[in-house]
């Protein structure tokens, strides 16, 4: 059996993980020592057979052990381990949710039921470093595989609704804090039918603009509000994770000398942990929107058509509809007014799932010969 090391198994992305390797029995497949950063020595989690006592996350001689490690501790821990563990001659595989490896040359972007054949064929060339991708990349991919996988694709534009799980588990928490904090502005007015809705509005902008909006973590209102940036700028106008759709994208699907165009705007909305994005879409020729549907849903087991119908629309492809869940909608497919070869459509997945910690799971269970 195989000895897995995991990092970063509490966190967020982590304990989702260790949630889905739990109901898939994978545990039962491998050796697994958990290490941590913080609480060396201590008892590891459950995970249905015993575990030693957790290691100390730094300490090479331990990693070195492993046949394989999955890291989900984020992109500082990378930078601070991978590097002196590899120069030390390891080379078990290295599988990581964070983004500082995804765009080196010996790394591959994983999404298997979209790349399976990069990953297979990096496999036999001997690559040991795999990444999970962006997870709004992820999750258009895992939405759209069918246009892709039949060269169809001219260029996307996807406009993204990123949910606060995104930022991290204390960005969750002050969303809620926002949201509860707008309802606590308006008080009793809210069951009052005769208070006036502008007033009530008022309040909700004073509340919103004034000093004690609990705002520590995202800077500004999210509940209430929505906010068009996320990460750092890049050159040109782009935020990083804009920039990422386009990079990313063709990397997981082996294009990078032919890669299609993407580029559009990535917003943070006030969403838990589903993120949306509307996507318009170049086609390379006209085809008929049937076909279109049917190359969508045979991509993959997980991608579901919904009907560009209001009821569906509305009810099935929205973050409520989806958190917690492995299926990946797409809806409101239809072509637009600027031509035949003009496609929109609209998509929401689980961000820690599809979009985080599954990619990672189905790459553990590839590298242990599945
Ligand atoms: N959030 C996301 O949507 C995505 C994140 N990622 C990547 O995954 C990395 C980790 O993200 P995320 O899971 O959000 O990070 P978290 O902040 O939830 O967890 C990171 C680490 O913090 C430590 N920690 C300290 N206090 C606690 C606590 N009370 N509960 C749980 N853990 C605690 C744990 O390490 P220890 O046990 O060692 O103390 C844990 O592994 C990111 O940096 C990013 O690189 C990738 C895709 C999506
Ligand atoms: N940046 C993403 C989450 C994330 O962690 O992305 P990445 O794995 O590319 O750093 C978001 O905010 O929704």
């Amino acid at each position: 059996m195989k000895k897995v090391g995991f990092v970063g198994w509490r966190g967020m992305v982590g304990s989702v993980l260790m949630e889905r390797m739990r109901s898939e029995g994978d545990f039962g497949d491998i050796e697994p020592v958990f290490f941590s950063t913080s609480q060396t020595g201590q008892p590891g989690p459950d995970v249905g057979r015993a575990v030693p006592a957790l290691q100390d996350a730094h300490d090479m001689a331990a990693l070195s052990e492993m046949d394989a490690i999955v890291t989900c501790q984020g992109g500082d821990y990378t930078s601070a381990v991978y590097d002196p563990l590899r120069s030390a001659g390891w080379q078990g595989y290295w599988i990581d949710a964070a983004s500082t490896l995804r765009m080196k040359d010996h790394s591959v972007i994983v999404l298997d039921p979209v790349n399976a054949g990069v990953i297979r064929q990096a496999l036999a060339d001997g690559t040991r470093t795999f990444v999970g991708g962006n997870c709004t990349v992820s999750l258009m991919l895992m939405a759209i595989g069918g246009l892709v996988e039949h060269d169809l694709v001219e260029w996307i534009a996807p406009m993204t609704y990123q949910a606060a799980s995104g930022s991290g588990a204390q960005h969750m928490r002050e969303l809620l804090r926002q949201m509860g904090y707008l309802r606590d502005a308006v008080g009793e007015r809210l069951d009052d039918p005769a208070a006036a809705i502008l007033e009530i509005d008022r309040d909700v902008t004073a509340a919103l603009t004034g000093g004690d909006y609990p705002a520590e973590h995202f800077g500004v209102p999210l509940a209430g509000s929505l906010i068009p940036w996320i990460d750092k700028p890049v050159a040109g106008g782009q935020s990083r994770e804009e920039w990422k759709a386009g990079v990313e994208t063709n990397k997981i699907l082996g294009r990078q000398f032919d890669p299609i165009a993407i580029d559009g705007l990535c917003v943070r909305i006030g969403a838990m942990r589903s993120h949306a994005q509307a996507l318009t879409l170049k086609l390379k020729r006209d085809v008929p929107l049937d076909e279109i549907e049917a190359m969508l849903a045979a991509a993959n087991d997980w991608v579901r058509v919904v009907p560009n119908e209001p009821q569906p629309s509305q009810q099935q492809l929205t973050p409520a509809a989806v958190s917690g869940h492995m299926h990946v909608p797409v809806g409101r497919l239809r072509k637009l007014a600027m031509g035949d070869e003009y496609l929109s459509a609209f998509t929401v997945g689980d961000q820690l799932l599809w979009g985080a910690a599954e990619p990672l799971r189905r790459m553990l269970r590839l590298v242990i010969g599945d």
